[in-house]
This record gives structure tokens, C-alpha cells and sequence, in this order.
């Protein structure tokens, strides 16, 4: 069952489209991500579908109902992350919890929130004396207080050490455990191919791609990258008639090939039959961060 779903949505700003026909739907308890450079309009799309923007054409629907007209029975549903600058530097976790607890008619009880965020030492901390991770922890239980179906996190880790970033991942995968849908805005790249079901690209305006991790990278011309130092010199010929090759690369004696298995396989019987062996063979998976420049490259050029 779709719970979020956005078909042809359009918002310019000043006559320039800057969400320009976005089309996805996110079924219920998927993480989803949205992956875009910057200014692809993420936010802007993601605003749409929390009412917090007015779409010139195209329809958005949480749960059915619609964001701007239902604004209010849609935040009881979809739970957002706050941004920095919506917090007093001065209010304490607990007063923040309590606070944002008594705008929902069904909030969670905030206690066992804030001991599963690790926030529980950090209850009388003024906001502005917390760390960064310590501050997402708290927007994260601030969004999850309503006790919403969905929960739309917007660059979630950004400024976050390694260590913090991990530990948000878990919390992530908790939160989905724990029944609630995810829909996250990211510029990490290994942030949405270890978290998400789903991701749709977003480049100028419009979604480029919208698949798996796994199935986004398949798309990538030269998805698997086979390099090796040939014992012997190859013909020439026969490396560039290789199937599904995309590229070949020479140096200092070493051959780098970007292509599919079907690449691999026949560079390998290739070898065998003039027997020549690969020194130093090595065979690479593209990543998701392959994908996303294949994928984004026409805008950037
Ligand atoms: N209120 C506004 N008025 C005018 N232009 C706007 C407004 N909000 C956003 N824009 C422009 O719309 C474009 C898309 O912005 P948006 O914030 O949606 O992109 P984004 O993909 O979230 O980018 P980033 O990754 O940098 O956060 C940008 O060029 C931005 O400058």
C-alpha cells in the first residue's frame, strides 16, 4: 500500500520550474530515499508533500489525504525533522520533549523515546550546549513524538562524525523495525545504498531514476571494473572486441576494464586461450556513487 504519492508535481519559483513533473510513490514501511546535487529541488518536493509548500500543479497525497488542505490531520500522521534554527538554544531535552509532546493528541510517552535515543543523561542539557549528533537525536525523537506512520528526515547526518552517522543508520533501521515508514533526503551516497528499499534520483527538477541501490548501480554503463598486469602483451584488437565493454585503459603496463560479468568472463577465456596470465587481478563493483554521476552527469556538464 502506497502511503505517500506524488504524481507530476510541479513548483517554479520567479517563472523557473524548480520541481518539474516528480512522479514516485512510497509504500508503507520502505525506507525511501530522495538523492539529488544540489538544488535538484529535494526540499522542495519534500515540503510538498509536509504542506509546508503550495504545488502549482500535480498531486501529492499522504495516507489520501492532502497535505495542504488536511495540513492538520496530515502532522498527525507524518512526522518531520525540525531544522536547526525551529529550537530555542535555551529549552532543556526533557522541556523540548514535553513541549513537542503536548502539541500531538496521541504523543508517545517521551521517557522510553529519549532512552532508546540515548538522550535519557542528556535530559536537563540546554539545546544549544548539545552536540551535533546529540541535536539530530533529539529532531529524531522530536519526529517520532506524534507517534506518525511516516517519518520524512532531511539530511539527516549531515555534520555528523563517522561514528554518529553509524549509529543514526541503526536508529533508522530500528525505527522502519518498529513499523514506521521512512522517507529520507540524503546527499551520502553509502547513507542511501545501506538504508534504502527505494531511492528515486532527482536532477533539475525531475526524477532521473528511481529503483533499488542494486538495481540503480545495474544501470551504470561499465557497472563492473576489471583491471590486471598481462604477463604478455594483448592484441589490441581483441581486448576492444571484449562484449559489453565500455572502456579501456592503459598504464604503466596495466589494462583497466569497465563493462558487465559478461565483460569479465570473456576478458578471463580470453586470457586462458593465449595463455597469459593477470597479475594482480582485480574485479570492482560499481557504487551507488558511480550510478548517481552516471545518472546526474547531463545536468553537471
Ligand atoms: N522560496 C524560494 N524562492 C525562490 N527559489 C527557491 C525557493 N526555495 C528553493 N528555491 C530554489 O529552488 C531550487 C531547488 O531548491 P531545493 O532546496 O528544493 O533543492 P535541494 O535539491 O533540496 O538542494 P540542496 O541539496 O542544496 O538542499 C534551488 O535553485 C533553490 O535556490
Amino acid at each position: 500500500m502506497s502511503v505517500i504519492e506524488v504524481s507530476d508535481l510541479r513548483k517554479s519559483y520567479g517563472g523557473r520550474a524548480v520541481v518539474d513533473g516528480v512522479s514516485f510513490a512510497v509504500e508503507e514501511g520502505e525506507i525511501f530515499g530522495i538523492l539529488g546535487p544540489n538544488g535538484a529541488g529535494k526540499t522542495t518536493t519534500v515540503e510538498c508533500v509536509e504542506g509546508l509548500r503550495t504545488p502549482d500543479a500535480g498531486r501529492v497525497r499522504v495516507t489520501g489525504l492532502d497535505p495542504v488542505t488536511d495540513h492538520e490531520r496530515v502532522t498527525r500522521v507524518l512526522g518531520a525533522q525540525l531544522q536547526q534554527s525551529e529550537l530555542q538554544a535555551k529549552l532543556t531535552v526533557r522541556e523540548a520533549l514535553e513541549l513537542y509532546a503536548a502539541f500531538h493528541p496521541h504523543p508517545l510517552d517521551w521517557r522510553p523515546l529519549a532512552e532508546r535515543l540515548g538522550l535519557t543523561p542528556k535530559l536537563a542539557s540546554r539545546f544549544g550546549k548539545l552536540s551535533g549528533g546529540q541535536k539530530q537525536r533529539l529532531f529524531i525523537a522530536l519526529a517520532l513524538i506524534g507517534n506518525p506512520r511516516i517519518v520524512v528526515l532531511d539530511e539527516l547526518t549531515t555534520g555528523l562524525d563517522p561514528r554518529a552517522r553509524r549509529d543514526t543508520w541503526e536508529l533508522i533501521e530500528d525505527i522502519r523495525t518498529g513499523g514506521v515508514t521512512v522517507l529520507l533526503v540524503t546527499h551520502f551516497m553509502e547513507e542511501a545504498q545501506r538504508l534504502c528499499d527505494r531511492i528515486a534520483v532527482i536532477d533539475g527538477g525531475r526524477v532521473a531514476a528511481l529503483d533499488s541501490p542494486a538495481g540503480l548501480i545495474r544501470r551504470t554503463a561499465g557497472s563492473t571494473v576489471i583491471s590486471f598486469t598481462p604477463s604478455a602483451p594483448l592484441d589490441e584488437r581483441d581486448l576492444n572486441g571484449l562484449p559489453a565493454l565500455v572502456s579501456v585503459e592503459h598504464k604503466d603496463g596495466r589494462i583497466t576494464l569497465a563493462g558487465t560479468d559478461e565483460t569479465v568472463n570473456a576478458v578471463i577465456t580470453l586470457l586462458a586461450c593465449n595463455r597469459i596470465t593477470a597479475l594482480q587481478l582485480r574485479v570492482t563493483d560499481a557504487t551507488l556513487d558511480d550510478a548517481f554521476l552516471d545518472l546526474t552527469k547531463e545536468t553537471a556538464a
